[in-house]
């Protein structure tokens, strides 16, 4: 097994975490709008990044110059309690971050498959390359929606893949959901995986010790730079 090229950066608190993780994001974004007059962020839902969404939404960056889009979404409407365009929306989009551009991968379309060719088309035509990606992990070691028991994982973790986006169809996934693909996220510019608790950490360290089917390991082996990882109990 190769050794994993990461960065962990260690909080004392959820709150320690979300103002330093929010600082480094916010950095990340603005050296992006100096340089290239835009900046991209592709982030994650779940239970996780509340806290850190509504501290980065007060970064007084140029946000009207940035793009916020998702790494993954469940296949619902914005309304849903379990969407993560509805998360981004009231907790990221807000306060000094309200003015920035919203791309979301979930459409009305008739399926998912639909969906994610409509998502891939807008991904790449508005959000690609990412300057900064923040990805999340389960219990089960799935990251972005790379689900252990999807039909089609060995396509989901193609580092040659073509699609920017596509569907997946994972029991544990609970709807059919839409994923970026791991080489839109592996040759992001900015890296970060923020997780909390011991069990995620043990979950994290498993998966860098090389224990199989934990598939937050591809995203190591194939990141274009180190991959930063943030932790709070
Ligand atoms: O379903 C999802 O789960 C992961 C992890 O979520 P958490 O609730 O354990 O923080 C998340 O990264 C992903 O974006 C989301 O769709």
């Amino acid at each position: 097994m190769n050794a994993v090229a990461c960065n962990w950066h260690e909080f004392a608190s959820s709150e320690a975490l979300a103002a330093g993780f929010s600082a480094i994001v916010a950095g990340v974004l603005g050296d992006a709008v100096a340089a290239r007059g835009k900046a991209t962020l592709a982030v994650s839902g779940g239970t996780t990044p509340g806290l850190f969404f509504r501290t980065l939404s007060r970064e007084k960056i140029d946000w009207a110059k940035v793009t916020v889009t998702l790494v993954d979404e469940r296949f619902v409407a914005p309304d849903s309690p379990r969407s993560n365009a509805g998360l981004v929306a009231a907790n990221l989009l807000q306060n000094e971050a309200a003015a920035a551009n919203f791309i979301g991968l979930y459409s009305p379309s008739p399926d998912v498959e639909s969906a994610a060719r409509r998502a891939d088309g807008a991904i790449g035509r508005q959000a690609l390359p990412l300057d900064a990606v923040v990805l999340g992990m389960g219990a089960d070691g799935h990251t972005a929606s790379f689900f252990p028991d999807a039909d089609d994982l060995t396509a989901l973790l193609d580092p040659h893949a073509n699609a920017n986006v596509l569907p997946v169809h994972a029991p544990s996934g609970i709807e059919p959901r839409l994923t970026l693909t791991l080489p839109c996220i592996a040759q992001a510019g900015f890296i970060a995986l923020h997780i909390e608790g011991a069990e995620k950490r043990r979950v994290l360290n498993a998966a860098l010790d090389g224990k199989p089917d934990l598939p937050v390991r591809a995203v190591f082996d194939h990141a274009s730079v180190p991959v930063q990882v943030f932790w709070a109990p």
